[in-house]
């Protein structure tokens, strides 16, 4: 699986810490940084994230700030991309399961890295149900106006 990551200076230690977890699930990964504390912006590394999931270059895309809040606003502004902020495992299952999430958000300042691998891992091998859910995510791509009635 192709995983892309990036974080503002409130998710980059996490994301760091997160590294291991990908690679013990044999992701490929890309990071796009940041890599420091300096105070960015957290749209700057939605986007690139956002839209090379949306383009199919990546299978799945991770966004850490703060509280994962602003990188999802930003994610799911990109067509195709359905973003959750997750903070507990069974949201992250969830989220796979019923909404077929292709970027997951992650609260640096919210969890720990312990609960945060778990998320991870929950969400990186969980697959999405299909059924009468495909139904439902067919209604949100037609809410962005990439679908068909
Ligand atoms: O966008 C956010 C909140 O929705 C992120 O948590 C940011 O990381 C946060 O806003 C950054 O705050 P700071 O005071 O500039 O460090």
């Amino acid at each position: 699986m192709k995983v892309i990551i990036g974080s503002d200076h409130g998710g980059y230690q996490l994301k760091d810490a997160l590294m291991s977890v990908l690679t013990e699930l044999g992701a490929q990964v890309e990071d796009v940084g940041c890599n420091c504390a300096d105070s960015v912006d957290y749209p700057d590394y939605a986007q690139p994230v956002a839209e090379r999931v949306a383009s199919g270059e990546f299978d799945r895309g991770v966004l850490i700030c703060g509280t994962g809040i602003g990188m999802s606003i930003a994610a799911n502004k990109v067509q195709g991309i359905r973003c959750a902020v997750v903070s507990d495992e069974f949201t992250a299952q969830m989220s796979r399961e019923h909404n077929d999430a292709n970027v997951l958000a992650l609260g640096g300042r919210v969890v720990g890295t312990g609960l945060a691998a778990k998320i991870l891992n929950t969400w990186l091998t969980t697959e999405f149900t299909g059924g009468r859910h495909s139904k439902r995510i067919s209604k949100i791509d037609l809410l962005e106006g990439s679908g068909e009635a």
